[in-house]
């Protein structure tokens, strides 16, 4: 595997965020008890151009974090602001942030030509008028994900397409508006392993030529190291570990980060592998739920329960340490002073 981000442009290191995510808190009214807190306290920023990886397993929150940054879902508290702007109306704020779904098969309508699915957010958002500006603008989206010939692919329905092909349709309906913001959530982990490079790689060029912030959402360390510049590692709603991606999956600090590196399956698993890891994280994701309920009426490290390094100060939450330079943990091993 080439280093995507080997290639790129330079680009200024700090540019103001297009997306801000400050505070973001989401909870979940649970029948006859406490909400679980599948989010607590999120805080980080999107930047243009450059790619940042949400990784954890399964129900650790990613997709509440994806869904909250599409206004699918309601903050509890906190705010999500696009380009420093707090009161952006909605039809804006959905051109602006736009979302590949994990399923090709699912987020495509049968019924519809893939003409069809383009076209209609190009009119809609007023980026191409009826007839020939929008009969060109669907073919240069097509061209633009390498779908060709373009006017054989526009006149196909989704089952008469593979599942790379529908996910690079997906992804041009995704740009259609001409987003900022791209959030793509698992986009690779129901593709056949012999794509899903092909499709990583595409993401991350339409992000360079367009500028695009892109939010990673994955299991996979190794394609969040790849594709990505920094990474944050969530566990139960909670923000464990973040920084430059290299450092954080190399270098592990929290004992979390260790463990899933430790646990990562390959990046070549096959179909069925895939499928088993599949099953597991589903498995992982009800216990995950169960052992949440119990943190979010505990308090302290949401990680003790599992962490081989437990101390007893581990009942009181954990400060955020510098690990290194931009490199933080959420971990009472971590923490400056004196040894404890
Ligand atoms: N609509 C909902 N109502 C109640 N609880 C929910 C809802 N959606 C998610 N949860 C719970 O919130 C927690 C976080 O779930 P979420 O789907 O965000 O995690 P995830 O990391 O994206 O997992 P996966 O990779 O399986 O999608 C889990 O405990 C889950 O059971």
């Amino acid at each position: 595997m080439t280093d995507a981000r080997s290639s790129a442009p330079a680009v200024d290191p700090s540019p103001a965020p297009v997306l801000e995510v400050s505070d973001l808190t989401v909870d979940y009214p649970q029948r006859g008890g406490r909400p679980l807190r599948a989010v607590d306290h999120l805080s980080f920023g999107l930047r243009a151009g450059q790619t940042l990886a949400l990784v954890g397993e399964s129900g650790s929150g990613k997709s509440t974090v994806v869904r909250a940054l599409a206004r699918l879902q309601r903050p509890s508290s906190g705010t999500v602001q696009l380009g420093g702007r707090p009161r952006t109306g909605a039809a804006a704020y959905r051109r602006e942030v736009q979302m590949v779904f994990q399923d090709p098969f699912a987020s495509l309508n049968p019924a519809h030509t893939v003409d069809h699915h383009l076209r209609r957010p190009l009119i809609a958002t007023g980026r191409a008028r009826r007839g020939a500006p929008a009969d060109a603008a669907v073919r240069e989206l097509l061209e633009s994900v390498n779908l060709t010939p373009a006017a054989d692919m526009a006149a196909k329905r989704p089952h008469e397409l593979s599942g790379g092909q529908r996910q690079r349709v997906a992804i041009a309906r995704a740009l259609a508006p001409e987003p900022r913001i791209l959030l793509a959530d698992e986009p690779v982990s129901m593709l056949d392993v012999s794509i899903r490079l092909e499709i990583l790689n595409l993401l991350d060029q339409l992000k360079r030529r367009h500028g695009l912030a892109l939010l990673y959402v994955t299991h996979d360390l190794a394609t969040a190291r790849h594709f990505s510049s920094e990474v944050m590692v969530m566990y139960r709603g909670t923000v464990v570990e973040r920084g430059p991606s290299d450092e954080v999956i190399l270098n592990p600090a929290h004992p979390y980060t260790k463990l899933l590196a430790e646990s990562a399956p390959s990046t070549g698993a096959s179909r069925e592998q895939a499928r088993a890891a599949r099953r597991e994280r589903l498995d992982q994701r009800a216990r995950r739920t169960a052992e949440q309920r119990e943190a979010t009426a505990e308090g302290g490290c949401p990680f003790r329960g599992r962490c081989p390094s437990v101390m007893d100060i581990c009942a009181q939450r954990p400060p955020v340490a510098a690990v290194g330079a931009g490199h933080q943990a959420l971990c009472w091993l971590h923490r400056e002073g004196p040894e404890h």
